[in-house]
């Protein structure tokens, strides 16, 4: 008799990459796989989405970034055996950019890969192939070269350091009561008049067209702002009427100044009655603005709808003017979670595609052993107009850093002074640690990351 291993992979038509046994290997995936995605992401995150049929995953993952990992041996009892081995992990990425420190005070958009969907079959789970599954993700994105720097958003905040990646944003999140007095200065209140806003129900084309372009254009302003592929404008907004029941779909506020799009709010309204009073809540998924008054326009708007009584804007910054607009952390409730968690993959490049405040000559060295091409010393040279260069050396280090440092104050909302106690690292010459610290800082904190 066959082993069942055997049985499977017949069945599966063999695509495996690497032979069936009890190492698996990593496999690529295709359409056919949608159902066994299915049936392990519902295993993972014991959570469906109703009205969502498997093939609707084709909107939600990018197939050519997407990586499992089949399991071996006999079906097991009280199990079917099916066509295919079930899947026991999987990891998947979207091609996405992040706004960062450019030169000398202006920002920068550098490619970013975005890693999502990751699970492990709870069965399988610290048995190491998260372990082999980010190996397997952070080599692909090196070899493809597309992009120098990784990054995510993490289900739980202990996992993804000792991978190299370092917590770069905060997501701070406001509630602001209904009818908050936003105090901007005299000259944005005015400006804000000029800018006109209207409301557009969500998902249709014309409304995802507009909606990612001010995306995109606000990002280009918004340090710390991650942007969604451009093919998934539209997907990305799919609307499951059975899931939402009786909440209403998503709204869009657009606004616009001379005919141009300068700003956009994703959001859905909460009816709730208490008392016989209305007490209905806002929930911003994405607030967007080009500039201050149009940023304070759609805020206008948003704190002031009939029915309601609060609104919960995510992904703000302890920056935001509108938090500060609103009378500070008190009366907005803030809440601070972690963001954008960023990890270097092609370190010289990604160190060049950023800018920097200060001019500064420096030997880092790096630990990586995940990433073990970017370790050993590197020589960062920034010039007064802000660029650097990043070369191999073999001079003595003025410090020494885990990769996570760097992936840490990449964004520049993190001075490296305060990361080394956290996350490690020495300094060799005095004075280096805080050269290096200041020249990665931003001038505002970043934003919060959208949700990916
Ligand atoms: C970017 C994203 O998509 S985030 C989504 C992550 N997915 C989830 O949270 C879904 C539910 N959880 C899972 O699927 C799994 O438990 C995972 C993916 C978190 C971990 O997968 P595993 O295969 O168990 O991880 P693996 O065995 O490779 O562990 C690697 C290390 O991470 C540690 N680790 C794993 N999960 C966690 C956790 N939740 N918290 C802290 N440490 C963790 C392990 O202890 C191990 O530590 P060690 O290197 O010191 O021994």
């Amino acid at each position: 008799m066959p082993c069942a291993a055997n049985r499977w992979h017949a069945r599966s038509g063999g695509r495996q990459t690497g032979p069936v046994s009890d190492d698996p290997t990593m496999t690529d995936l295709t359409p056919q796989d949608y159902p066994r995605i299915q049936e392990l992401e519902d295993l993972v995150w014991f959570e469906t989405v109703p009205g969502q049929v498997p093939d609707d995953l084709r909107d939600h993952l990018d197939l050519r970034h997407a990586r499992a990992i089949e399991r071996s041996g006999d079906p097991l009892p009280g199990e079917a055996a099916g066509d295919r081995p079930p899947l026991i992990g999987i990891y998947s990425a979207y091609d996405m950019a992040v706004t960062v420190p450019g030169p000398s005070g202006s920002l920068t958009r550098v490619p970013m890969d975005g890693l999502t969907w990751v699970g492990i079959h709870p069965d399988h789970r610290r048995r190491g192939l998260l372990t082999r599954m980010m190996k397997d993700h952070l080599h692909r994105v090196h070899d493809r070269g597309e992009c120098a720097v990784a990054g995510l958003h993490a289900s739980e905040a202990g996992i993804y350091g000792r991978f190299g990646y370092g917590c770069a944003t905060l997501d701070v999140a406001l509630t602001l009561g209904r009818g908050t007095q936003l105090r901007a200065p005299a000259a944005v209140a005015v400006a804000a008049d000029d800018v006109q806003v209207h409301l557009v129900t969500l998902p249709t084309p014309e409304g995802t067209t507009a909606l990612h372009e001010a995306h995109l254009a606000s990002a280009a302003s918004t340090l710390g702002a991650v942007t969604r592929p451009d093919a998934m404008a539209t997907s990305w907004w799919r609307d499951y009427p059975k899931a939402r029941g009786s909440k209403e779909p998503r709204r869009l506020l657009l606004a616009r100044r001379d005919g141009h799009l300068t700003g956009y709010a994703a959001f859905r309204r909460e009816s709730k009655w208490q008392d016989e009073m209305p007490q209905g809540t806002v929930q911003v998924a994405e607030l967007g603005a080009s500039d201050s008054p149009t940023l304070l326009a759609l805020a206008r708007r948003l704190v002031n709808f009939d029915l309601t009584g609060k609104v919960v804007l995510w992904n703000r910054s302890v920056d935001d003017p509108l938090l500060w607009w609103a009378g500070g952390p008190r009366p907005s409730g803030v809440k601070v979670h972690d963001s954008l968690w960023l990890r270097l993959v092609d370190l010289p490049r990604a160190l060049t595609e950023r800018g920097y405040a200060q001019a500064c000559d420096l030997v880092v060295e790096v630990e990586d052993e995940v990433c073990p091409w970017n370790a050993g010393r590197w020589r960062l040279t920034v010039g007064e107009d802000g660029t650097a260069s990043c070369t191999a050396t073999q001079d003595e280090p003025d410090l020494t850093v885990p990769v996570a440092v760097l992936g840490a104050a990449y964004a520049g909302g993190r001075p490296v002074a305060a990361l080394l106690p956290a996350l490690g690292g020495t300094e060799h010459t005095p004075g280096a640690v805080r050269r290096l610290s200041r020249t990665m800082l931003a001038d505002t904190a970043p934003y919060g990351a959208i949700g990916f």
